[in-house]
């Protein structure tokens, strides 16, 4: 299986987050991808940077506005005489209007943003660009043949709706690899999120589409972030009603469970018969992540990835999540030499 990685992920590195109450140095760090990085090197990987693209298949997901916003936002951050990450400071909440766009930066950041623990900061732009570059040049690794390919994407993504950003995300990785597959060849994409997060983002983007279908394993979102979607009775609406399949699972959720409604969740995908799968592959269901709540072990990452190759389908392997930095690596290399060894 081939990776692809790019360094100026390591552009975005983001300060500060307020996390539960307090202010924090982000979870979501550069020594991430470093460790990943040397983790799937030394477990034989071979390692590309990505292709250029253009802006098209971000563009197919993304609104425009939005997109522009994140490209520009620090710049006009300095034309305020600011310097330092940037957090809103309000939202655009309930019962505020939705058909305005702030003119002021302040008011924008809201207006995209929905938590206060993702900070944009001068190089971000940059990374969030390449991580997507990442993820595109997996995808068309994929459609060109290869059987699988691993984005090492840095930031994540799968928290990042058509218009919005949050959970440490801007663009939507996972979403853009699975527009770029149905772009070529592939009827039918389904993007499976085995990260410990629901994927509302990607959730989101392709909510009302039947052409690609969102499966999610996470925690549920009545205790666990993103506590507004995740939920199980969310199907999709109109060309999308029962294309989108959430699977909530309660703090302490452990193997047997986790693997017994990873079954279900795969059983699904079967039923759909999709032409190839992008995995948003968060490994913060791990025991000792430090903002999560699942209790699988270092062993059951190799399972997860042989579970995810009983589908028989081209894989796109994206990152999303984990922040147990000591062992992200390990834990990643080994759901992806899981899938090869049982492919
Ligand atoms: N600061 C709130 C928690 C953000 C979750 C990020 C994540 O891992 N999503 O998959
Ligand atoms: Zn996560």
């Amino acid at each position: 299986m081939k990776a692809v990685y790019s360094p100026l992920h390591s552009r975005h590195d983001g300060g500060m987050e307020l996390h539960r109450g307090e202010l924090v140095p982000c979870y979501e760090m550069p020594r991430r991808a470093d460790y990943i990085l040397a983790a799937i090197e030394a477990a034989g990987l071979e390692t590309l940077p990505p292709r250029p693209f253009t802006l098209e298949t971000v563009l197919k997901v993304h609104d425009a506005a939005f997109v522009t916003f994140l490209r520009t936002a620090f710049d006009q951050w300095k034309a305020i005489g600011k310097d330092g990450f940037m957090l809103p400071s309000g939202f655009a909440a309930r019962s505020m209007r939705q058909d305005v766009i702030p003119p002021g930066i302040n008011g924008k950041l809201g207006y995209y943003c929905y938590d206060a623990g993702t900070p944009i900061v001068e190089g971000t732009w940059d990374a969030v660009l390449a991580s997507a570059h990442c993820a595109l040049t997996a995808a068309a690794l994929v459609a060109d043949g290869e059987r699988s390919a691993y984005a090492l994407c840095r930031p994540p993504g799968h928290h990042a709706g058509a218009s919005t950003y949050g959970g440490y995300c801007f663009l939507n990785n996972a979403a853009i690899a699975a527009q770029y597959l149905r772009d070529h060849g592939s009827a039918r994409v389904v993007v499976l999120d085995v990260d410990y997060h629901h994927g509302n983002g990607t959730q989101d983007i392709f909510w009302s589409r039947e052409d690609v279908m969102t499966v999610s394993v996470h925690g549920s979102p009545e205790t666990e972030y993103p506590f507004f979607r995740g939920f199980a009775d969310e199907r999709g609406e109109g060309k999308g009603e029962g294309f989108c399949h959430n699977f909530p699972l309660p703090r302490g959720t452990g193997w047997d469970e986790y693997s017994a409604t990873l079954d279900q969740a795969l059983a699904v995908i079967r039923d759909y018969a999709p032409d190839a799968v992008v995995i948003s592959l968060g490994v913060d269901t791990y025991e000792n992540d430090p903002i999560s709540a699942f209790t699988l072990g270092q062993q059951h990452y190799p399972l997860i990835g042989a579970k995810i190759a009983t589908l028989g389908l081209p894989t796109v392997f994206v990152q999303e999540g984990g922040y147990a930095v000591a062992d992200i690596g390990t834990n990643v290399a080994n759901v992806l030499t899981g899938f090869e060894q049982a492919t």
